[in-house]
């Protein structure tokens, strides 16, 4: 029998959608695996909920009520103290400061798993320390939901690189989020802000969409497979054509943009009326390993073409090697949403807890 204790930080979409998965799969894994799931501590920006019991279906009115104030150095105390071993830190979060945890959690135990993308796409030199820390202490890092969501693309590409296969171009429709936003802007007279509206509504955007809209989130994707393949690139170096206008882009705040997201309206609008009938607007990210170009850009396709025919929030990814030639590996299908995404965070926590010792 083995058993997992996990601090969750962030309680937001992804992180409330993992505990009710969690709930949902814990017996079937207990039997199947052998493995038991604890969710030790729940964590959002401002309080913390220490779970002494096993966590069940009112965690979420628990977490209000019981939770309070935390600095980490709380949390680090509370695992000692409560001698918690086989400790894994999902960071559920969107937070670029969090990730400057990651050490000190390592330092005290913790693997870490993470649907965050920002420890991937802060400078070569913070990427390469996390990795030379994680060696030390002999701890693992998964990310795979950095990319595609649930969806198996970094593992991909890391066992071709890893046996020796040489990528050539990774080419796709990156982002899940800005997928639904043009799959739905293309197909109807809506406007531009009613639909980035709705995407934000059912958790399909970033918690901040100008994320997903200047091409950022698209941009630090293609850097985290870049990296995969040992090409050494900075965010700033990738070639990013953004969707957001100079006077709503990051200094203002979220609700600020939200209030006067129909301002983009026009911009869209007359993009979507150039298109002819058989067009639709996409937006893609494209990886060149000879020229090591990193591009992301929104371009008018074909909607009989592999791109133009994705429905809904669907992500595609081409990976071109030598070996496969010009007809790439395609990986396809729900790029962005708390519930993909969670499984892939959940199978991560089962691919860490296979190495684990059984306690
Ligand atoms: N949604 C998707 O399809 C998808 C797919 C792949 C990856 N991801 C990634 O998953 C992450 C979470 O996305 P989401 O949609 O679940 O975001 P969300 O709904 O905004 O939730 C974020 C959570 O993180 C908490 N948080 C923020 N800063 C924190 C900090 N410093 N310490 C502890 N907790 C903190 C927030 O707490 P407060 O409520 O107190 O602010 C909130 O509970 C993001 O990094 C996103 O890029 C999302
Ligand atoms: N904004 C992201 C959600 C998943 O990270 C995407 O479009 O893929």
């Amino acid at each position: 029998m083995k058993k997992i204790n996990i601090v969750l930080f962030g309680v937001g979409n992804v992180g409330s959608a993992l505990i009710n998965q969690i709930l949902e799969a814990r017996s079937k894994i207990l039997n199947s695996s052998q493995l038991e799931i604890n969710i030790a501590v729940l964590v959002n920006s401002k309080i913390a909920f220490y779970n002494n019991n096993t966590i069940n279906n009112s965690w979420e009115a628990d977490f209000k009520t019981y939770g309070y104030p935390y600095k980490l150095s709380h949390i680090l105390n509370h695992v000692k103290k409560e001698k918690l071993t086989n400790l894994i830190a999902v960071d559920a979060t969107a937070s670029e400061d969090f990730v400057k945890n990651y050490k000190e959690l390592i330092r005290n135990g913790f693997h870490i798993v993470a649907a965050n993308k920002t420890a991937n796409t802060l400078s070569d030199k913070f990427y390469k320390e996390l990795r030379i820390e994680l060696k030390k202490h002999n701890k693992q890092f998964l990310y795979e939901t950095n990319v595609g969501a649930g969806l198996p693309v970094i593992k991909t590409v890391q066992d071709l690189h890893l046996a020796g296969e040489e990528i050539t171009k990774i080419r796709g429709i990156f982002s899940g989020s800005l997928s639904y936003i043009f799959n739905t802007f293309s197909n109807n007279n809506k406007s531009f802000s009613e639909v980035l509206e709705d995407a934000r509504t059912r958790g399909l955007t970033e918690p901040d969409p100008r994320i997903d809209l200047s091409g950022k989130d698209v941009g630090r994707k293609l850097l985290i497979l870049a990296r995969e393949i040992n090409i050494l690139k900075e965010l700033s170096e990738v070639r990013i054509e953004s969707l957001v206008p100079n006077h709503l882009n990051g200094k203002s705040s979220i609700s600020h943009f939200i209030e006067n997201q129909q301002e983009l309206n026009l911009n869209f609008e007359e993009r979507r009326s150039k298109l002819k009938s058989d067009e639709v607007l996409r937006h893609i990210g494209e990886l060149d390993v000879a020229s090591g170009e990193l591009e992301v850009k929104l371009v008018t396709e074909k909607r009989s073409s592999p791109f133009g025919s994705l429905q809904e929030a669907d992500a595609s990814f081409e990976i071109y090697t030598k070996s496969y030639g010009n007809r790439p590996i395609v990986i396809q299908g729900a790029g962005a949403g708390a519930a993909v995404t969670s499984r892939g965070v959940l199978s991560d926590l089962l691919k860490i807890s296979e190495k684990l010792e059984c306690i």
